[in-house]
């Protein structure tokens, strides 16, 4: 039976959540006053989606192969990569074999090298391998967990990343990863009031229960060894994403700094193989933090897991649903992974991707098993109530 070819690929765009998942309604926990590299311009303070933060919109990739069987993905790229898919990508992976990922990947990366490296051309890049993974699972009816060497373990942990620490406890969780609110613009009072905020929460959730904060690259050296110093006494699990994420000779000296114990995480904003060697090899961080549908995809998140593995790294995916699950389960390097609370209140669990995707799992009592994504590719489908739209064809 030959393998079937690639016979079309085609990129659509959806607004509302989805992989976008910054991309929602006023008034949610994740449009509230966040520290980030634009906090210090008041007009950009108060909320991130004033600075389009959720400008991309979600990038839905999906490719036919020869004998019918249809993949897909989404990730966070919107028309921007539905244009890069349509009249660059689309040459490379047309008329090829499905199995022909790694040969993809290459020519994707190199023919875009001119313009891309990082940032919105990996996400898109991401996305077509991603749904390449999806195609080729369905083919195959195994799950892409099973491609990629099969679970080391019959269960996922998860953090839960939202505004509620507290309720995320309660919900099971092993920790609670908060956003910071408060930036350098802000002075030693504003260090107060994230110092106050982490005091508050240690004090609700107890000494047995891990406590994080987000920084979302806003922070400078002298800034996040303050907050590192100051947040001791409260047993701060990890202080994450502290610097921009260039700034790998600063994040070197943070780690230099923090106290003895405590974790400095980063690299959801990196993306392929050379950026996370930067980080490793100039000792950066503990932990990595790649995003699956941002840094290269499956493809390249193998690689950079090996590397990690190679230098003694934990490697946590930033949340990405069931694309980071597959790859989680089957890496000892990564034993636990994040959970994004994307009800308004982070006072329920719903799926990351809402309202984008059925049959996609979410954590119960803070865990899930592997048999959950036991269904063929990612397991998961578009929701036929999408406002899909396709703005370029080839
Ligand atoms: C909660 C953080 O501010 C970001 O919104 C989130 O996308 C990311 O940094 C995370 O680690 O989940
Ligand atoms: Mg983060």
């Amino acid at each position: 039976m030959p393998m079937p070819t690639i016979k079309h690929i085609r990129a659509y765009t959806v607004r509302g959540g989805g992989a976008d998942y910054h991309d929602q309604g006023d008034g949610h926990w994740i449009d509230g006053q966040i520290s980030t590299p634009m906090s210090k311009y008041p007009e950009y303070r108060m909320t991130r989606k004033s600075f389009g933060l959720n400008v991309l919109g979600t990038l839905v990739v999906e490719v036919e192969a020869s004998d019918g069987t249809t993949g897909f993905a989404v990730t966070t790229a919107g028309e921007i990569g539905a244009f890069i898919v349509e009249k660059h990508l689309a040459r490379f992976v047309e008329g090829q074999r499905v199995t022909d990922i790694e040969r993809i990947w290459d020519q994707m990366f190199h023919a875009t090298l001119f313009y891309g490296r990082k940032g919105v051309v990996l996400n898109t890049i991401s996305g077509v391998d991603l749904a390449l993974w999806d195609l080729l699972g369905k083919i195959r009816q195994e799950p892409v967990h099973a491609m990629l060497g099969g679970p080391v373990r019959d269960e996922l942990t998860f953090y839960a990343t939202g505004a509620r620490p507290d309720l995320a406890k309660q919900m099971g969780f092993i920790g609670g990863k908060m956003p910071l609110k408060h930036g350098p613009a802000e002075g030693d009072a504003g260090l107060e009031k994230n110092l106050a905020q982490l005091a508050d929460m240690r004090e609700r959730v107890g000494n047995d229960f891990w406590l994080m904060f987000d920084c979302w690259m806003s922070l400078d050296v002298n800034y996040a060894t303050r907050l590192a110093q100051g947040a001791r006494e409260f047993d701060l699990k990890w202080i994450e994403e502290a610097l921009p994420p260039d700034d790998y000779w600063g994040y070197a000296e943070l780690k230099r700094n923090v106290p003895t114990g405590m974790l400095v995480n980063t690299g959801e904003h990196e993306a392929t193989r050379w950026g996370f060697r930067m980080l490793m090899e100039m000792e950066c961080c503990d932990v990595i933090q790649p995003d699956v549908g941002w840094c290269g995809g499956v493809t390249e998140l193998i690689k950079i897991s090996a590397l990690a593995d190679a230098h003694n790294k934990l490697v946590v995916p930033h949340g990405s649903s069931v694309y980071s699950y597959h790859f989680v389960v089957t890496r000892h390097n990564s034993p636990f992974a994040e959970f994004l609370m994307m009800a308004p209140e982070a006072d329920e669990v719903v799926p990351m991707f809402n309202p984008l995707l059925l049959d996609e799992p979410v954590p119960e009592n803070g865990r899930m098993r592997t048999s959950r994504l036991d269904a063929p590719g990612f397991g998961v489908r578009l929701n036929p109530e999408s406002q899909l739209a396709r703005p370029y064809e080839h």
